[in-house]
């Protein structure tokens, strides 16, 4: 293997080495090393947070224009850069060039919007119960957010974080997921260009427990800001509301994908294939579970079969592949350890179920579909975050709406139907923060509100104009004569 190149932490305007690197290696081909990265200390987390806590008077504070024109700046440049950046999200992630494109273009986007949102800050200027008084009631930044992200979209989480913090006028410190910290890094380095005054941002990469941990007990963070899995994002909860910190979690899925009788049956093909696969059914939306009305079940499952035949599974940057490698070998373990219980617990396999052989070594994954599923069985229940998916056969839509509902989780959940009065009864009856009619369950826009509810999500909404409940404080003021 050829020596790495470095990539060193970004503190207060310099760029810091690290005592210790960690190698990021492409899923696609583990011969191919895209860099060492830096681990950061404590000493480095702490520095960090200071460097963010000494900028904040002037940051929370400057003017709307600055803030918008760096903002915009960054959006233009990744826009700009966006088939080299998404080349470096592919090598790093193993989503499709495509679909890393995709995502480096909604990470612009959101620094575009966000830098609108500068100059439409708005309060409301009130009367008062009392004569002669009048009230004001203003938003002020929160002050230093952590935030902390996950390997699975290593350039539009951080952007849908950053851009609202810095927007709003706080100091970041983001702490990337270990295993993609190649883009994080990319970005930082376009936020380090674009006018923001040394401390504004900061870049921590290394592991979730030494950095992550440090900065959710930090007293001098105000606020954490988490994408991740449902356990640490437990531990930051009760770890940020005993000390009184702002705290805003985005963590697991198991979102219901509902075919109806009346559905378009090829329509709900390609919607299932693409909620389920794509991405490598690596996303917090994506479906894994399949809720069939009895009257379509069977040409579904036929239909499904045959589609997922033409499925390429290959090299995230080759020309012609659907779907990439999983992410890395702790997450492939994860999927075929399902696959494994899916059959122990009696599913039937209908596609895939093992690896695939590629030209190079990479972590390559069948997509996997079991039929004649139980909602009581584990891969009905619990998140697997792979192409993994199961078909539940149901009698009506009553009973897949009670189904698509029975679960912890609330993120999103789908239905394929041509009827209005079940797409609006499953819109106002789903117990799911995000619902898709005749569309996959994964795939959001970026300028709208974006979470979940029950076990999927904690704290207010992240993207577009609700992302500012988070990232800022509400003061109400007084104005007597
Ligand atoms: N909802 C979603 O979007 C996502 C859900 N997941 C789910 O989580 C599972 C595991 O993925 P994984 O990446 O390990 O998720 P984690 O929750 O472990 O990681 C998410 C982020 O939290 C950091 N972190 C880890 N431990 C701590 C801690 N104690 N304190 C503070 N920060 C911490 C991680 O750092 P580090 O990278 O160094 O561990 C990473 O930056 C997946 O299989 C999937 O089920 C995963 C990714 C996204
Ligand atoms: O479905 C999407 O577009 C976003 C998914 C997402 O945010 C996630 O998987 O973490």
């Amino acid at each position: 293997m050829a020596e790495a190149k470095r990539f060193d932490n970004y503190i207060n305007g310099e760029w810091v080495a690290g005592g210790d690197y960690s190698t990021n290696i492409n899923p696609s081909e583990l011969t191919d090393a895209i860099g060492d990265y830096a681990k950061a200390d404590l000493a480095q987390v702490h520095a960090a947070i200071d460097a963010a806590r000494a900028a904040f008077p002037a940051w929370s504070t400057s003017g709307i224009q600055a803030r918008h024109d760096s903002l915009d700046k960054v959006g233009t440049e990744i826009l700009a850069r966006r088939e080299e950046l998404g080349t470096l999200l592919a090598r790093e992630e193993g989503k499709t060039l495509p679909e890393a494109i995709g995502e480096v273009t909604r990470a612009g986007n959101i620094f575009k919007f966000f830098a609108g949102e500068c100059l439409r800050l708005s309060g409301d200027y009130l009367p008062s119960v009392r004569p002669g008084v009048n009230v004001e009631v203003t938003r002020e930044a929160l002050g230093v957010v952590g935030l902390i992200t996950p390997w699975n979209f290593p350039i539009a989480i951080p952007a849908w974080k950053i851009a609202p913090a810095l927007a709003y006028g706080n100091c970041v410190v983001l702490k990337p997921a270990d295993l993609v910290p190649g883009c994080a890094w990319a970005l930082a380095e376009i936020l380090s260009r674009a006018g923001f005054p040394a401390g504004v941002f900061n870049l921590v990469m290394g592991s979730g427990r030494v950095v992550g941990d440090a900065l959710v007990h930090s007293p001098k963070v105000d606020g954490i800001s988490f994408t991740g899995s449902v356990g640490v994002g437990r531990q930051i909860a009760v770890s940020c509301v005993s000390r009184q910190a702002k705290v805003q979690l985005e963590m697991g899925g198991k979102n219901p994908q509902i075919i109806l009788d009346d559905a378009d049956l090829k329509q709900a093909v390609e919607l299932s294939v693409q909620s389920a696969f794509y991405s490598t059914g690596q996303r917090c939306t994506a479906s894994s579970r399949f809720i069939v009305t009895a009257g379509i079940h069977d040409q579904f499952v036929e239909a499904m079969a045959e589609r997922m035949k033409s499925i390429k599974v290959g090299h995230a940057l080759k020309a012609g592949t659907d779907i990439g490698p999983v992410v890395s070998q702790a997450q492939l373990e994860q999927d075929m350890k399902y696959i494994d219980i899916g059959q122990s617990e009696g599913a039937r396999l209908v596609s895939g179920g093992g690896l695939v052989t590629c030209d190079t070594e990479g972590y390559f994954l069948a997509p996997t579909l079991f039929a004649d599923s139980e909602a009581s069985m584990r891969i009905s229940q619990e998140e697997i975050f792979g192409p993994v998916a199961n078909i539940v056969r149901v009698a009506d839509y009553e009973a897949a709406l009670a189904m698509a509902n029975d679960t912890e989780f609330g993120l999103s959940a789908g239905i394929a139907t041509t009827s209005l009065k079940y797409a609006n009864h499953f819109k106002r009856h789903s117990q799911a923060g995000m619902v898709m009619v005749n569309l996959p369950t994964a795939g959001v826009d970026y300028h709208v509100p974006f979470g979940g509810r029950k076990g999927s999500s904690y704290g207010s909404r992240e993207q577009g104009r609700y992302a500012q409940e988070f990232y800022t404080v509400v003061k109400t003021s007084y104005i007597g004569s």
